[in-house]
């Protein structure tokens, strides 16, 4: 891989690092953030959009509002990392991104893929999507040996496993944190696949993006997992902390307690059965996880 290639990351968190970490193995990849980071080829903001390629690692809630506050388009070809659903307008990130940039511009990365296993060069298998299966190919060349990619244009379907397993991933933290044992986990994860591929088919989702990594991959992954913020999200719900303590002593983003504001929102408009997201909706805003589980069953 050429070098010479022009290629940044916006946003140096947890994801964006390992992004560029990751890239780092084939070429020159730059990466920038609101605040200074010590980290090598960090550079300004102006310098990365300036680049031919852009990944954006920011979270999904602030996507529009950075948009709007930093980007001209002029070209770029991107990749979209987040996973999230945005509150209060329901909106995906394909729908944001396309305000800003043509669709044939745009690809978004899905799949398991734990940023503190990537820093440590861990095998994973990941997918870029995108109606530009050329685009998708480009970026997907950029990935090092240790992270296969595979394409696809199922840019829906990536978008609504990568949101909709954050808010299992809480359901599935609770679960454990209330004890409940392995078979409900598995009984709620399953019903959780089955729940993500309603929501996505009313969407135009794929039923094979649902079987793939990017829906039974990372949703198996992220919940069952304490590496996922998510899922500890879930598990001190269940202790019985206050939402807002967890976030705070999280420290990162936990995209599902968004999400799955925004899922209530668009299933309620839109007559989609979506009982476990409901419930977790109901948990964050003070109901007791106990009487949710015993809700789940009568349903
Ligand atoms: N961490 C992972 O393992 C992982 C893997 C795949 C996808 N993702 C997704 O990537 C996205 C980012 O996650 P992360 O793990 O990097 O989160 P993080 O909390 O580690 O980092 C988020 C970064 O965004 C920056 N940020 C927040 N608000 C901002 C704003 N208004 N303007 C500019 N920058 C802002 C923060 O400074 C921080 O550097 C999320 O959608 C997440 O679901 C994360
Ligand atoms: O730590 P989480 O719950 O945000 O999950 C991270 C990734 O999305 C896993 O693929």
């Amino acid at each position: 891989m050429s070098k010479s290639v022009s290629i940044a990351v916006i946003g140096a968190g947890k994801w964006g690092q390992a992004l560029q970490f990751a890239l780092s193995f084939t070429l020159t990849c730059k990466i920038t953030s609101r605040h200074i980071k010590p980290i090598e080829n960090f550079v300004s903001l102006e310098e990365a959009l300036k680049c031919e390629y852009l990944i954006f690692a920011l979270p999904a809630q602030v996507v529009r509002g950075w948009l709007e506050a930093h980007f001209t388009f002029s070209g770029q070809k991107i990749l979209v990392a987040a996973k999230g659903i945005e509150q209060g307008s329901g909106s995906f990130l394909n729908e944001i991104f396309a305000h800003y940039v043509p669709e044939d511009h745009l690809s978004f990365l899905s799949g398991p893929s734990f940023a503190s296993e990537v820093m440590k060069g861990l095998p994973t298998a990941v997918v870029i999507n995108s109606s530009n299966e050329t685009l998708s190919k480009e970026f997907a060349a950029f990935f090092p040996s240790f992270i296969k990619t595979y394409t696809s244009k199922d840019v829906i379907g990536a978008e609504v496993c990568g949101a909709y397993k954050n808010v299992l991933a809480i359901a599935s933290g609770i679960c454990d944190g209330l004890k409940l044992g392995n078979n409900a986990r598995a009984s709620l994860i399953a019903r959780g696949l089955v729940e993500m591929r309603r929501f996505g088919k009313y969407f135009g989702a794929h039923d094979e993006t649902f079987l793939g990594l990017s829906g039974a991959g990372d949703l198996f992954l992220t919940a069952s997992s304490t590496l996922s913020r998510n899922y500890r999200v879930g598990l001190f719900l269940a202790e019985g902390k206050k939402l807002e303590t967890i976030l705070e002593e999280l420290g990162e983003v936990a995209e599902g307690v968004f999400t799955s504001a925004a899922i209530f929102e668009l299933s309620t408009k839109h007559t989609i059965y979506t009982p476990i997201a409901h419930e977790i909706a109901l948990i964050l805003k003070g109901k007791e996880p106990r009487i949710s589980v015993k809700d789940l069953l009568s349903d």
